[in-house]
């Protein structure tokens, strides 16, 4: 009879603890990639760095906007989270990763599924496989969605934008506090790698959320990629939060703001853990760039997608996904 760990070997991650060199097929080579593809560039320029901001000062709005169309992310600090939750957060992670594999397998990701325990959703498309687990659940603890409003409120602002006036689908419905977004939480883990150099823990991507708020957790690992200076590592700061902005942000923003490529290394020496808040529009909803920023000399650069077109297409043409509804 079929195991059940048989039964999932397409998402079963590696065992991990028990592997002492590096397999083959987790050894990622950049000879058989394209020259401009990403992966190439190891290039890491150590002087420049993702900005932090605190999005109390006064001028949090200009940082903000400057850093979404510079990078496509930010680090944010004074953004109201306790840290009690974020290390609680951890806590509960680290546990769940600790479970056996036949007890994981038991809330295993269906294979085209968000929700479950498996390996790296992007996984089919690079050829080599990446050194981490995850988990992925729908909701988000209420802190977490206060800052995601907060956070979005801020990037409008920036550009003379409310979501009162300008995004209808970010709206409370019917004097209800439901709106309709949905969240996304993801956990991450990345064991100790016996060649990291060598490995890689999530291959470059950009998220399809709206923004996605990011906690490495005090373990650095995550590098954005950015014009000119290839990648660079974001310094974990202790109780900070990355904002990515996403693919969704990118088409209402026109284009003004880029989603950010970035990807995930590991170490030899420490078992590193992430969490990622991904704000989503439910699938039916309709997103097109907002119309304030359209005018004759800044013509719409995506055409009008729902949340279910836009995912179906990312999980058939990947990185290439907001390429394809450009006009
Ligand atoms: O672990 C990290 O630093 C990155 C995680 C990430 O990019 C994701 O979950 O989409
Ligand atoms: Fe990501």
């Amino acid at each position: 009879m079929e195991t059940q760990t048989q039964a999932f070997n397409h998402l079963l991650p590696l065992d991990f603890d028990n592997v002492s060199t590096l397999p083959d097929s987790y050894a990622w080579s950049t000879t058989n990639l394209p020259s401009d593809d990403p992966c190439n560039c190891m290039i890491n320029d150590r002087k420049a760095s993702l900005p932090v901001i605190d999005i109390g000062e006064p001028n949090a709005y200009d940082l903000v906007r400057h850093a979404c169309e510079k990078w496509g992310a930010f680090q944010v600090i004074n953004h109201g989270v306790p840290l009690s939750l974020f290390r609680e957060i951890e806590f509960q992670t680290r546990q769940l990763f600790s479970l056996s594999t036949d007890q994981k397998l038991l809330v295993a990701r269906p294979p085209s599924g968000v929700i479950g325990y498996g390996s790296a959703r992007i996984s089919p498309f690079y050829p080599k496989l990446m050194w981490t687990e995850g988990f992925g659940m729908m909701g988000s603890p209420v802190e977490m969605k206060t800052l995601c409003d907060k956070i979005v409120r801020i990037m409008l602002g920036s550009l003379g934008l409310t979501y009162e006036d300008d995004i209808k689908w970010f709206q409370p419905l019917n004097g209800s506090d439901q709106t309709q977004c949905m969240f996304h939480f993801q956990l991450n883990s990345y064991p100790v790698c016996p060649d990291p150099d060598r490995a890689m823990g999530l291959a470059p991507h950009t998220d399809s959320s709206l923004i996605t708020l990011l906690n490495q957790c005090n373990i650095n690992g995550l590098q954005v990629y950015q014009d000119g200076a290839g990648w660079v590592s974001v310094e974990s700061v202790e109780g900070a939060l990355v904002v990515n902005v996403g693919d969704m942000m990118q088409v209402i923003s026109n284009g003004k703001f880029k989603s950010v490529l970035h990807r995930a290394v590991v170490n030899s020496t420490c078992h590193r853990v992430s969490t990622a808040f991904f704000l989503m529009p439910q699938s039916d909803v309709e997103v097109s760039p907002l119309k304030k920023l359209i005018d004759s000399s800044h013509p719409p650069l995506y055409r009008t997608v729902t949340g279910k077109e836009y995912f179906q297409l990312k999980y058939k043409v990947f990185n290439k996904a907001l390429e394809s509804i450009r006009l």
